[in-house]
């Protein structure tokens, strides 16, 4: 059977380019996944296995990470035509460069936090029995970013701990959250929207406003302040993956003058530390079966 190679082009999709511009203490975020692809002759690497045409779709990944500094993120459009436009002059093999670009929109709730729009999904478990009810509220889905006052430092180590000890990193994560209401009374003080609507506005704003030296720490915070806010509340419940943003390393590339103060950073999807921590009141009265099928908690 004889053959040829028809149509083909490759590159680096998915590359999860989150830039940070933090020249003020209001900080910016530019959240991107972004794809590259070259197209032209190629054929020598397909028929023959001969690279000597190929840009990696490594240095792809590098260059879109690189040029999120070089060139920084105004727009996707804009920050897509000089990625590709380098690509293209990079590669003399190629004919075309396509990038695409995702960009995921960030609400504001600090100089230096955020929230994904369009997340935060509310939830409500009821449990009622003869002689019980229990009303649990929550949130998930709710993700959340500081882009400073989180560190990690002074951990257990052993033979096979590599973590570097971080002063200032990214913290985000996608929370669950519920929280149990200790009364289901019809005549209650505050009706449940207006409950939720507060428990969220508390939760964002601990968020925002906590210094963090772990997750966990973060997290008790939160709960704390729920609890703090709202007299009705008997305890909350949090499951937290701790969404790892890496700070790309420049270091390798030569270009002269290429640093990375904070600025662009990897979103890596998995795996993900995952942090769970109940915050209760003293005085709570018992969940009985409130928790009983609720998935994910501890
Ligand atoms: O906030 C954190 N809590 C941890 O338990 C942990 N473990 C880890 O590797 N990084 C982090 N970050």
């Amino acid at each position: 059977m004889t053959h040829h190679l028809g149509a083909n082009q490759y590159g680096k999709a998915e590359t999860r380019v989150v830039r940070i511009v933090r020249d003020s203490p209001v900080h910016e975020i530019r959240d991107l996944n972004v794809s590259t692809t070259l197209r032209g002759d190629f054929a020598a690497a397909h028929v023959a296995g001969d690279q000597a045409a190929v840009l990696p779709t490594d240095t792809q990944k590098n260059t879109a990470f690189a040029y999120a500094k070089l060139h920084g993120v105004d727009s996707p459009e804009d920050y897509a035509l000089a990625l590709a436009r380098r690509l293209l002059d990079a590669c003399p093999a190629a004919r075309q460069a396509q990038v695409r670009v995702e960009q995921y929109a960030w609400d504001r709730i600090g100089d230096h936090s955020f929230v994904r729009r369009g997340g935060g999904v509310r939830t409500a478990v009821v449990t009622v029995g003869p002689d019980e009810a229990h009303v649990l509220s929550g949130v998930e889905d709710l993700v959340l970013l500081n882009t400073t006052d989180s560190e990690f430092k002074g951990f257990l180590r052993d033979e096979f701990t590599t973590l570097a000890e971080a002063d200032d990193r990214i913290l985000a994560t996608a929370l669950v959250a519920r929280w149990r209401h200790t009364t289901t009374d019809a005549g209650r003080e505050t009706d449940w929207n207006a409950s939720y609507d507060a428990a969220l506005a508390t939760l964002l704003s601990t968020f925002a406003g906590t210094y963090s030296r772990a997750l966990q720490e973060t997290l008790h915070a939160m709960g704390g302040a729920l609890l703090d806010a709202q007299d009705g509340l008997a305890e909350v419940r949090f499951s937290a993956p701790n969404k790892h943003h890496f700070l790309v390393d420049f270091s390798p590339f030569r270009v002269d003058g290429l640093t990375n103060e904070g600025e662009v950073f990897v979103a890596a999807d998995r795996p993900y530390g995952l942090i769970e921590a109940q915050v209760v009141r003293d005085d709570a009265p018992p969940a009985g079966d409130a928790w009983l099928g609720v998935p994910g908690f501890c």
